[in-house]
C-alpha cells in the first residue's frame, strides 16, 4: 500500500520539482501559501498535465510521462473532499451519498453503504437535505459520498478549513476512523499543524516547489529543521504515552518515555496508548532537576539538536528516552545553559498548557 509521486512542472516564475513515497494512511501535504500543494494535488487528480513525472497508487499508475501513459481524470478513481463539501442542495443526504454509485457495481456498493454510513455516523441524517446540516455534518456526508465511489485514493484539500474549532473537534474522530478502518490512501492538504499532528501518518512539507521534509508524522513535526514550514508558534512534538491512572482532582497520569506526565483528564481506560502534542513554546528547560516548582511535569532527556532562527529564539530538540521533544527558548537562555548536543537536561511542562485536543488515542476503536 503506497502512494508514489514524482513531478516536475514549470510555470512562469514557479518551478515544481518534487518526489515522495508515502505508505498507507494519511499523507499530509504541508507548506506555506504558494509552496506548490495545489499544483501537486491537481497533477494527481489529472487536472494538470505535468511536464514530467509519474504518480502511482498501490502500483496502479495514474500517469507516467516517460511511457506516455495518461489516465484522464474520470478514470483515475480519485475521490475528492473539498473545503466546502459541494453537496447537491436539492438531493437528500441518502441520494447525495448514492450519487457515486455509477462508478462501482451495485452489489458492492450496497454492502459498503451501511458500513460507511455507520463509520461516519450519518445514519440519522439520511433523509435530510444539505441545507439542514451543520458544516461538520456536511463534510461527513461529502467524505461518505467520496468513499462510496470506491476510490483508490482520496484527495482532501483543506476539508476542515471552513469549520469552527468546535466543528473541527467533532469531525476529527471520524477522519481518524477513516484512516484506521479503510485501506484507501489519503492525500491531505492542510495549513493546520494540530490537524496534521492528529491525522497524518506521513508528513511531506513543501518549500518553494521542493520537498523540504518527508517522513513519519511524529518525526517531521518534531524536527527543528521543519520549523520554517510549520511556523514557530505551531511547532511542537508528538510523543506517545500510556494512561496509568485517573486522579480525583481532574488530572490523568501517563507514562511517557522520559517520565510521568500529569495532564487534564481524558476519557481512556488505564493501559490505553495515547498521543500528546507538546507545544515547543510551553516547555521550559533546566540543566538540573528542579525542585519546589508548581509545574507538575518534569521529563529527563538530552539535547539532540539546537537550531537557531533569524530572531532571538532557538529551537532545542531533546531526546527523552528515545522520544523527541521540542522546546523554544531565547538564544540568551540557550547560551546561559550551555545547551549543546549531548547535554543532559530536564523539560518542564505545566499540566494546564496541554489542551484537551492535544491528547488523543491514536487508533480509534
Ligand atoms: N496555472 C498556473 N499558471 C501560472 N502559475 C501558476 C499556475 N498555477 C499555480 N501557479 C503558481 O505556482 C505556485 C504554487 O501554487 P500552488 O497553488 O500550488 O500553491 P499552494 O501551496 O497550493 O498555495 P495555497 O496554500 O495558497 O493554496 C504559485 O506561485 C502560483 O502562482
Amino acid at each position: 500500500m503506497s502512494l508514489s509521486v514524482a513531478l516536475r512542472h514549470r510555470f512562469p516564475g514557479f518551478d515544481l520539482d518534487v518526489a515522495f513515497e508515502a505508505p498507507a494512511g494519511v499523507t499530509a501535504l504541508f507548506g506555506r501559501s504558494g509552496a506548490g500543494k495545489t499544483t501537486v494535488v491537481n497533477a494527481v487528480a489529472g487536472l494538470l498535465r505535468p511536464q514530467a513525472g509519474r504518480v502511482a497508487v498501490n502500483g496502479w499508475e495514474l500517469f507516467d510521462t516517460e511511457s506516455g501513459h495518461w489516465l484522464p481524470p474520470h478514470r483515475r478513481r480519485v475521490g475528492y473532499v473539498f473545503q466546502d463539501g459541494r453537496l447537491f442542495p436539492h438531493l437528500s443526504v441518502a441520494r447525495n451519498l448514492r450519487y457515486g454509485r455509477w462508478f462501482t457495481g451495485r452489489r458492492a456498493e450496497d454492502d459498503r453503504f451501511d458500513d460507511i454510513v455507520d463509520m461516519l455516523g450519518i445514519e440519522p441524517l439520511l433523509a435530510r437535505r444539505p441545507g439542514a446540516l451543520s458544516g461538520g455534518e456536511k463534510q461527513r456526508v461529502a467524505i461518505g459520498r467520496a468513499l462510496l465511489a470506491a476510490p483508490r485514493l482520496l484527495l482532501m484539500d483543506e476539508p476542515l478549513a471552513s469549520l469552527d474549532e468546535a466543528r473541527k473537534a467533532e469531525i476529527l474522530p471520524y477522519l481518524e476512523r477513516l484512516r484506521d478502518r479503510t485501506e484507501v490512501p489519503v492525500l491531505y492538504v492542510s495549513h493546520s499543524v494540530p490537524e496534521v499532528a492528529r491525522l497524518a501518518t506521513t508528513v511531506v512539507t513543501l518549500r518553494d516547489g521542493r520537498v523540504a521534509a518527508a517522513g513519519p508524522a511524529a518525526k517531521v513535526l518534531s524536527d527543528p529543521d521543519s520549523i520554517p514550514d510549520l511556523g514557530v508558534r505551531e511547532a511542537g512534538a508528538i510523543i506517545p504515552a500510556t494512561v496509568v491512572v485517573h486522579h480525583a482532582d481532574g488530572l490523568t497520569e501517563f507514562e511517557a518515555a522520559g517520565g510521568r506526565l500529569l495532564l487534564p483528564r481524558i476519557e481512556a481506560e488505564p493501559g490505553r496508548r495515547i498521543a500528546v502534542r507538546i507545544h515547543a513554546q510551553d516547555v521550559i528547560l533546566s540543566r538540573t532537576r528542579p525542585e519546589g516548582l508548581s509545574a507538575l511535569n518534569i521529563l529527563a532527556g538530552r539535547v539532540a539538536a539546537v537550531r537557531r532562527g533569524e530572531g532571538p529564539g532557538v529551537m532545542v530538540q531533546l531526546d527523552c528516552g528515545g522520544e523527541r521533544l521540542l522546546a523554544r527558548l531565547t538564544r540568551r537562555s540557550a547560551e546561559a545553559l550551555e545547551l549543546a548536543p549531548g547535554a543532559p537536561c530536564y523539560a518542564i511542562l505545566k499540566s494546564v498548557a496541554v489542551a484537551r485536543g492535544d491528547v488523543w488515542t491514536p487508533m480509534s476503536g
